[in-house]
Parts: C-alpha cells; structure tokens; sequence
C-alpha cells in the first residue's frame, strides 16, 4: 500500500478502503502504487432475457413459454430475473401477456422478479398483478426519451417520482435504468455529463440501483471508462449496474473495465437475446453465458450455475427456432 501510514492500514482492508473509495482507488492506479486490478469478489448477474430479450421479437411468444423460461432461470442461482415490462401493448405487443407471466411463474425464495414501469398506471397494474419489484426506464438522451416512452427528460423524471414515491410508501424496491449511456441510436455520442445527471436525479429519488444502459452496445472500453469515471462521482459504485449490449463485440471488455472501477453488478441475457424496439438493427444484451463464463474464470463468485443457465438458453433458442447468440453455448455444443 506504498505510503499509506500503517494505522490506516491496520484499521482498514486494502479492499475495504478502495470498495469504498473509488477515488481513492483512481489515484492509486494514477500514482502507480497499485498495478495490480481489484475486482470485486462476488458479482451480482441481473438476468434481463425475459424481458429485454424477449420484447422485440417479432412473433409473439407464447405466454407459457415465458413462464417456463423464468423457471428454468429460476433453478440456476441466479438472484434478479427481470420478468416483463408494464408498457402499453400498442407499443410493444410482445409484452401485453405481462399479467399472466407475473401470475404464472412459480416464484423462488430470495430470487426478485422486477418488472418495468414507465409510469404511474403501469406501476399500479405491476402491484395489482403481483409485482414486488419495478424498474423505471430513464434515458441520457433527449431524442431516444422521447422516441421510447413519449415525453422528455424532464416529463419522465415527474412521472418516474410518482412512481417512485407511490413504490416507497408500498416498500417496493425501484431499480433505475439510464439508456444510452454511451451513445444514442439518433443523437450518436451522449456526453458522460448528461449519463451523470439523470443517473444522480434517479439515485436521489430513491432507486436502489442504477443501470447504465449502452443501449446501442456501440461502446469501448475508453468510453466505458470516461462515462462511470463522471457518474462515480454522483452516485456510489456500489449503486452501479452496467447493461451492455454487443452490436460492436465490446460487451465483456466494457464490463471488464466496469468491474476493474469497481462495478459489482452486471446485467446479462441468457442466449444473448435482445435488442430495443427503440433501437432498430443493433443486437442482443451480452449473453449471461459468457458473462459467467468469464466472471467464473477470473475466480469471481456468482453463485450461478453455468449449465443450467445454458440449458435455459437451448430450452429458448429451441421454441424460437434460432441460434444461441452466447459463444460460450456454441463452444460446449461443439465439444459435446
Ligand atoms: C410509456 C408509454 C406507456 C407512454 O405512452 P403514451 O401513449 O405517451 O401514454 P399516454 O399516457 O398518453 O396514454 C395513451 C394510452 O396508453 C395507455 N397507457 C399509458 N401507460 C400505460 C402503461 N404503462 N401500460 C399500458 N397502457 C398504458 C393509456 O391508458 C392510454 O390508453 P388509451 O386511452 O389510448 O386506450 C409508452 O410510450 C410505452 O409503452 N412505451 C414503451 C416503452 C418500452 O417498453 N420500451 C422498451 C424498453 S426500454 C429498453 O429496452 C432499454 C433498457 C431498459 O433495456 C436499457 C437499455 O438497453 O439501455
């Protein structure tokens, strides 16, 4: 720990001191007393296939495939399905069977079903079907705010504090999501400031955790870097998620450089399905295949069960007649 006096050291983990410290962390590695990345111990995998993966398909599916795919992931480990989205059918028919999927799946102890809500009336419908955990949608982006939910940045953080205000008085945990974090399908680059601000407006509402979206999965590693270096400073590392999408095949060395700033929450879909219906031709989430395969790797904890994810993703791929997107799937497939 170079020159750290030796009581700091003997009061605190060196751990302990950069988990909690993320600036701390930056100046070492500026100053080059460590060289050496710290990643996080245990990695918290947010599965986002159901609803994320499945919203813009473009034949509907069958509601009791749904239900037996949230199954299945429930048997894996993992501790976040997000099940599906409170959102009008005529914008997204593939999620109007939203109600039945909240009544049908079987719920597993310690396993959170959150599911999305815009606004107020999708919120109340969430509850009414059973719902015990939201998401609300934010965005970086002026155009794809607008283009996704209907109303501005500002018009959507007044609606997303109704709901949040209203999921508070129900003790409902909100998680929050900003889109385009790095980079917006109509307006292109988005300033990390802009990420940093409707990240920091969410948190202070009161959303447990925020998701920053690369929505458009143009991201690199550098710019993945600048955007969490100027939202680190707003909102705690340990509030952070990050959601990449792999349209340029830099998805696992954009999480990397998240878990190397000290990120411990990762959002992934199994198969790697997905896209945005507000995101024309740009592909899938990362796939929680690979994810875990990497993450298992380096020695990271998941407590995830790598098979059974992958028999998930077949059980998917099958009833929608297609390929898994996860490389990971196709590499044991091969050698079977
Ligand atoms: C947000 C709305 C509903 C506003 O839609 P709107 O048309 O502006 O709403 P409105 O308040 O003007 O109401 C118009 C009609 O919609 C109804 N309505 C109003 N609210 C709801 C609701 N919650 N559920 C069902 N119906 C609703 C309302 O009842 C009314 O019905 P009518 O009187 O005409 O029959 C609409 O724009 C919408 O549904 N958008 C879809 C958003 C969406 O699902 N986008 C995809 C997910 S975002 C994403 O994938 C990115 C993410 C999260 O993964 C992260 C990343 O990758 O970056």
């Amino acid at each position: 720990m170079g020159n750290v006096p030796t009581t700091v050291k003997h009061c605190l983990s060196y751990k302990q001191v950069i988990e909690e410290y993320p600036w701390f962390r930056s100046w070492l590695q500026e100053e080059k007393i460590i060289t050496k990345h710290v990643y996080p111990e245990f990695v918290k995998i947010v599965e986002v296939g159901p609803r994320d993966g499945l919203q813009n398909e473009k034949e509907i599916v069958p509601t009791r495939v749904k239900i037996q795919l949230i199954d299945m992931l429930s048997t894996t480990g993992l501790s976040v399905i997000e099940a599906t989205s409170f959102v009008s059918s005529k914008w997204v028919p593939q999620m109007a069977d939203h109600t039945d999927v909240v009544k049908g799946i079987q719920r597993v102890p310690h396993v959170q079903y959150p599911v999305l809500t815009p606004n107020i009336q999708g919120f109340q419908d969430a509850v009414a079907a059973g719902a015990t955990e939201v998401a609300v949608l934010g965005s970086a982006s002026e155009t794809f705010c607008r283009r996704n939910i209907n109303c501005s940045i500002s018009e959507s953080m007044l609606r997303f504090e109704e709901v949040i205000s209203t999921a508070k008085d129900r003790q409902i945990p909100v998680r929050g999501y900003v889109s385009c974090a790095l980079g917006c399908p109509h307006e292109g680059h988005i300033e990390p400031s802009q990420v940093a601000e409707v990240a920091k407006k969410l948190y202070e509402m009161g959303c447990y955790e925020i998701s920053l979206g690369d929505t458009v999965g143009v991201g690199t590693p550098g710019s993945m870097f600048k955007m969490l270096q100027k939202v680190m400073n707003d909102v705690p590392i340990s509030a952070l998620a990050v959601h990449c999408h792999d349209t340029y095949g830099q998805a696992l060395p954009n999480i990397l450089t998240a878990l190397q700033m000290g990120v411990s929450v990762v959002d992934s879909a199994v198969a790697g399905l997905g896209g945005c219906p507000y995101a024309q031709g740009l592909s899938g989430n990362v796939s929680t295949e690979d994810v875990l395969y990497m993450l298992h790797g380096m020695g990271i904890e998941t407590g995830v069960n790598l098979d059974k994810v992958i028999e998930a993703g077949d059980f998917i791929c099958n009833a929608l007649g297609r390929r898994t997107n996860s490389k990971v799937a196709q590499a044991r497939s091969r050698t079977l």
